[in-house]
């Protein structure tokens, strides 16, 4: 029997997550084929003489899928080594996604991947390189958004015309990845933690770990749970149904997080929110959402942005998924800046709200997945769950 051509073969498992076939090591050595033939290969050598070998003092941090080490290249590139922890199925499967889908796209705000280090243990690596995975990142000199946003000193660095920066960039990125690559692309994971800045705070998205491939004829896929509490909508959450629209409702709590300094799933004490949504839409009902203002933007806001980033969170994250505005129509709206009469939100999908099991089944939903729901999990934790019954929808 004839063999697929390899882009064909690892295109199709991307788009088809739930196909459970141990290709895992056949797909390696493709990726290592990939590497060679797109010269996105980095000897084990070359990256142990980058990072001082992975010294500790190198280490930038340590994220789901192992350490990542600062490290500067011979020809003088300053770069983000990010090494798989040994022994990590998932990480295993997240790496290849990574390597994949970063490998198809370049845009301002979204991280450059310079290339990636691969191995199987049947390859002719050097002993001690044998089964490592490895990407290679161009270094982003702020990292990441979280480690400003909720440091109390440190978030003062972001004033209003920054943040509005940050949302009208990351607003791009995903634009980007909904419509402008050859195949759309969700995310998945849209989170301040993966929302790196460089020196001039341009934001770029990281983290393709989850990233899926989405065929533009459908409407939504079904599919195995896999995200950030807090950040993930409802639909999805419950039923597994993926779609541009899920990346919306995570964009739509990221500008939240951005006004207020507030981490999604904070407890509003004197609100008594569950949360910066449940907290949002109390103030919206009260036409008090500036109430919701970090105070260390006190100085610098401008108060009609503000309410009107508000007010697209707000549309960001509804309920029903049709509702949320896709991205190209919010790129145009944070364009604009001020003054642009929107509609009004109806109610959020509030995580493990009940929206939709009849609804989403009017919509001819074959899904029978059922998710974690959020409160079998801490509020910040990335779930991950393979025990759903999920398929692909072709
Ligand atoms: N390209 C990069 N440039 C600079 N710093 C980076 C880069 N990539 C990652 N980092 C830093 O390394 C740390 C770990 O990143 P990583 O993406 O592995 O995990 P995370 O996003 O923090 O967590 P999780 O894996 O749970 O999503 C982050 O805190 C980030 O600041």
């Amino acid at each position: 029997m004839a063999t697929k051509p390899w882009t064909i073969h690892l295109m199709e498992n991307l788009r088809r997550p739930f196909v459970k076939k141990n290709k895992t090591k056949k797909d390696q050595d493709n990726l290592e084929e990939i590497a060679a033939k797109e010269q996105k290969a980095f000897s084990y050598k070359t990256l142990v003489e980058a990072t001082a070998n992975f010294s500790s003092q190198n280490k930038l941090g340590e994220g789901g899928f192992g350490a990542v080490y600062k490290g500067t290249l011979r020809d003088g590139r300053v770069v983000a080594v990010k090494k798989l922890s040994a022994g990590s199925k998932q990480g295993t499967k997240e790496f290849m996604n990574e390597a994949l889908l970063l490998s198809r796209v370049q845009h301002r705000n979204i991280v450059n991947l310079h290339g990636y280090h691969t191995s199987s243990p049947s390859s002719s690596a050097p002993n001690n390189s044998s089964h490592e995975k490895i990407l290679v990142y161009e270094y982003v000199q702020n990292e990441s958004l979280d480690k400003l946003l909720f440091n109390q000193h440190k978030k003062r660095e972001l004033d209003w015309i920054t943040r509005y920066q940050i949302i009208t960039g990351v607003a791009r990125g995903i634009l980007y990845l909904h419509e402008n690559s050859h195949t759309p692309i969700i995310h998945r994971d849209i989170k301040p933690s993966n929302i790196l800045l460089d020196q001039k705070w341009v934001p770029k998205i990281a983290d393709f770990g989850m990233a899926r491939l989405y065929p533009e004829d459908q409407t939504h896929v079904n599919t195995r749970i896999s995200g950030t509490n807090g950040y993930m909508a409802p639909e999805y959450l419950r039923f597994g149904q993926l779609s541009t629209k899920s990346d919306v409702f995570s964009f739509g709590t990221l500008i939240l997080e951005l006004v207020s300094g507030h981490r999604v799933s904070d407890y509003i004490f004197e609100a008594k929110a569950n949360g910066v949504l449940e907290w949002a839409w109390k103030l919206h009902k009260r036409n008090q959402t500036l109430d919701m203002m970090d105070y260390s933007l006190a100085e610098t806001a401008d108060a009609d942005q503000l309410a009107m980033c508000i007010h697209i969170a707000l549309l960001c994250t509804q309920a029903d998924p049709k509702l949320r505005p896709d991205m190209s129509r919010l790129v145009i709206i944070l364009s604009k800046k001020k003054n642009t009469l929107l509609e009004q939100p109806t109610k959020p999908g509030f995580p493990g709200s009940s929206y939709g099991r009849s609804k989403l089944r009017q919509q001819g939903s074959s899904s029978h997945s059922h998710g974690r729901s959020s409160s079998s999990t801490s509020s910040h934790q990335t779930v991950s769950s393979s025990s759903n019954s999920s398929h692909g929808n072709r």
